[in-house]
């Protein structure tokens, strides 16, 4: 019989999650949520198994449990679960982007008969949902697990071997390091994009060309402004002590740049930028392969032969060039859904607008 991996929470990473697991043919794949049109979207894309809206249901013969719901539920769920009947040697772990309280939180499980390891995969979007997931969201990204010091080293290499169907490249920290890691390069960078969002937005109230003429600069660097504000409610009053440090420097880099330039120092402005792009231009790139989740855009096709045909020959003669493309499901008889990902916002709108002239149902996903 096969083994069993619950996901609570299917949403953006539960389902690209979900979604290696069912496709290596080596397991069940059920899913948990609060939201009963989630899991029957997961289950409409095949990216589950099955939904269950029971939780006792959900964990009660599974072997590998993963909560990928908010970290502003995780502790609830987790209480929950204790209370349950869960099979003695289950592997629970999470995906949150916070670890250090829940690690120490989740002590308590080893007693119970369960391990818990903490984990965070460093790879995602602004987007939430089932809709979004992917199946290549994970390839090439790091993903960090974060075990306690009692959990035998046997059950974090079982665990690392279940994740490997994911292609990430899986590393172990301590979970406070990875707070401080993480609040620096992942949630703080968050803030000074919504900052800047909002301070831009009060501008546009009263003239209309603030917006307008935001372009490449201002989109790139607030991307993630149109994150999902409850994650990131969450995420920043689970790591707040690292915020306020952070926030700390960056008020003293602030001041220093402020300085510089009220005081035209030329050289020290431009040292500024130097060593800026230096320090960004060694960044290694997202490796080979993955996929970038930005622009995709999703067609509710027949399953008909020569339909994928249809598509990218409309787009093709209309130049629109496509970085990748990708069947959701094909049951017969049933609708099934195209992702076609593009380089660009314009090629994006373009190939959306060309479809929709052509009769398909296209959309594009939060
Ligand atoms: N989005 C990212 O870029 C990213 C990357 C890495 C890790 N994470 C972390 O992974 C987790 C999931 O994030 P996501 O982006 O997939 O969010 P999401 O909103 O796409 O999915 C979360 C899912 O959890 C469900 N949910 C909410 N409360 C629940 C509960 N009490 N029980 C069961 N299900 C519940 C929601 O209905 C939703 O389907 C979060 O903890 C987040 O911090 C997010
Ligand atoms: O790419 C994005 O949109 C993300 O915000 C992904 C991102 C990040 O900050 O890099 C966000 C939260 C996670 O916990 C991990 C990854």
């Amino acid at each position: 019989m096969k083994k069993k991996i619950t996901i609570i929470g299917v949403g953006l990473i539960g389902g690209s999650l979900a979604i290696n697991f069912k496709n290596s043919g080596q397991y069940q794949v059920i899913g948990y949520d609060v939201k009963e049109h989630q899991l029957q979207m997961a289950e409409k894309l095949g990216v589950i198994h099955r939904g269950v809206m029971d939780l006792r249901e959900a964990v009660r013969d599974s072997d590998y449990t993963f909560l990928s719901a908010p970290v502003g539920q995780l502790y609830d769920l987790l209480d929950t679960i204790l209370e349950l009947k869960f099979k003695q040697g289950v592997i629970i772990t999470d995906t949150g982007s916070t670890k250090g309280k829940l690690v120490e939180y989740t002590s308590k499980f080893l007693e119970k008969g369960a391990y818990f390891i903490g984990g965070h995969p460093m790879a995602g979007s602004h987007k939430s949902g089932v809709s979004a997931a992917n199946e290549r969201l994970f390839e090439n990204a790091y993903y960090v697990l974060t075990p306690g010091p009692n959990i035998p080293k046997w059950v974090v290499d079982e665990l690392i071997s279940l994740l490997s169907l994911t292609r990430a490249k899986i590393i172990q920290m301590d979970p406070y390091e990875h707070d401080q890691v993480v609040g620096a390069i992942s949630h703080f960078p968050h803030i000074i994009a919504a900052l800047l969002t909002n301070q831009v937005a009060e501008y546009s109230e009263q003239n209309k060309w603030y917006s307008r003429l935001a372009a490449g600069g201002f989109k790139d660097i607030t991307r993630i402004a149109s994150s999902n504000p409850e994650m990131w409610r969450d995420i920043l009053i689970h790591n707040q002590q690292v915020m306020i440090d952070l926030a700390e420097d960056w008020k003293r880099g602030f001041d220093q740049i402020i300085q510089m330039v009220s005081q035209l120092e030329v050289q020290a402005i431009e040292e500024f930028f130097r060593s800026a792009r230096d320090f960004r231009n060694q960044l290694p790139e997202k490796g080979k392969g993955a996929l970038n989740p930005l622009y995709d855009l999703f067609i509710d096709v027949p399953d008909h032969p020569g339909v994928i045909g249809k598509v990218t020959t409309l787009l093709g003669e209309a130049e629109i060039s496509i970085t990748n493309i990708q069947i959701l499901e094909i049951r017969e008889d049933i609708m099934g859904v195209l992702r076609i990902s593009f380089r660009n916002e314009n090629d994006l709108e373009r190939a959306k607008n060309l479809l929709k002239d052509s009769g398909y149902h296209v959309y594009l996903m939060e």
